[in-house]
């Protein structure tokens, strides 16, 4: 491997990163635990084809940092962490597969819970659950919170109040043009909020089928080709499809206010951050406008009681609003882009509830 494994945990705070290989199944997984300062690890797992061990590890220890960050920004008690396997999640899946995988994250002992995330279903973790304790997010027929973009658009809908508060004056977003990239699982409920809102609405997907099931709905829906959306003049910009995608070459192109959506790891490098400030465009940064779903499987982990569960879990979902309000005035009383304000917080809270933990209690 190229990578100086040591050397990047080092740099990036990381505490175990494990390497799991199943013989019987082929099972290629990494796991990065990044902080455990809160509580155990939580972060979903990743099925892509990876082109290298390099990329799937990079990838793994990215995701894992950014949910440390998601889970103390959102007040949740959990710490951060990932799993990739690397392969085809449209030829490779198995049951033995996820069961093997259950097998090593049992391993750990409740150090790490996991459940889905791009190219994994709650189906997948049904099978994994037959081995492990340790899993979240199955569907509510098999005792999960179930489908959490759900939580996820509610919470991008709040983070765009918020916003629009601040740079508009009003938390209305009633006549406002908001541009949406992707509309998967949280963009076509994000469409529906809007829409009741009297939001004008313009779609990009690479999905034909997504975006006829938005137009049946919603005919009133402007779609442009996916490469336009970034030059569409709008209120609100939602990247809700792929991260990386504000960058040098996007952030000239874009005519909005304000950036509000529910991907991961949305600006390419932290200086695009700076960037979108120096050009006048609001971030709410995408691990606090996204965290809906976390709230969810955190919840579910924390609580037993699932009567109240959606109704808890939208209550702590719709204070997104207050905490980006908060970063919001930080970020303008101080002069420094929220995305900087928002990883300070989010260390902030780590170190003082790190601290409160060296008063010794017998639990
Ligand atoms: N589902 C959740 O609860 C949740 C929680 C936090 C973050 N996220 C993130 O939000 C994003 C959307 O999640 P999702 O669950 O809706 O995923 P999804 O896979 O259901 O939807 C993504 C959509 O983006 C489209 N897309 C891909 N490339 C595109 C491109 N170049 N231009 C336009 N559209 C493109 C896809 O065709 C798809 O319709 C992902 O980045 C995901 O990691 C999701």
């Amino acid at each position: 491997m190229k990578i100086d494994i040591f050397k990047e945990m080092e740099k990036h705070g990381f505490e175990q990163i494990i390497f799991n290989y199943d013989k019987t199944t082929g099972l290629k997984a990494i796991i990065a635990i990044h902080d455990t300062t809160l509580g155990p690890a939580l972060g979903g797992c990743r099925m892509w084809p990876y082109e290298s061990e390099d990329e799937a590890l990079i990838d793994a220890m990215r995701l894992a940092k950014g949910m440390t960050y998601k889970c103390a920004i959102s007040d949740n008690n959990f710490g951060g962490g990932k799993t990739v396997i690397i392969g085809d999640p449209k030829k490779d899946k198995s049951e033995a597969l996820f069961r093997a995988l259950g097998r090593f994250v049992q391993t750990l002992g409740g150090r790490y819970y996991t459940g889905t995330d791009v190219g994994t279903t709650g189906m997948d973790f049904v099978y994994a659950s037959r081995e492990s304790d340790y899993l979240v997010g199955l569907p509510e027929e098999y005792g999960g919170s179930g489908n959490s973009a759900l939580p996820t658009a509610y919470g991008v809908y709040r983070g765009m109040k918020a916003a629009a508060r601040v740079v508009f004056g009003t938390e209305s977003l009633k006549g406002m043009k908001v541009a949406i990239q992707g509309v998967g699982k949280v963009g076509q409920i994000l469409v529906d909020y809007l829409a009741e809102e009297g939001a004008k609405t313009v779609i990009s997907d690479i999905s034909e089928e997504n975006i006829n099931k938005v137009k049946s709905k919603h005919p009133h829906v402007e779609v442009v080709e996916p490469e336009n959306i970034y030059d569409v003049e709008c209120d609100i910009f939602a990247p809700c499809a792929l991260g990386g995608i504000l960058n040098d070459d996007t952030i000239p192109r874009l005519r909005c206010k304000i950036i509000a959506g529910s991907a991961n790891n949305q600006l390419l490098e932290p200086r695009h951050g700076d960037m979108l400030h120096e050009k006048g465009i609001l971030y709410a940064p995408d691990y606090v406008v996204n965290a809906g779903g976390l709230i969810q499987v955190a919840d579910e982990l924390e609580y037993k009681d699932n009567e109240k569960r959606h109704e808890r879990v939208m209550m702590k979902t719709a204070a997104i609003y207050d905490i980006l309000i908060k970063i919001f005035t930080i970020s303008k009383e101080q002069n420094i882009p929220p995305h900087k304000v928002a990883d300070r917080l989010a260390e902030e809270r780590i170190e003082v509830i790190g601290k409160l933990k060296t008063t010794y209690v017998k639990r």
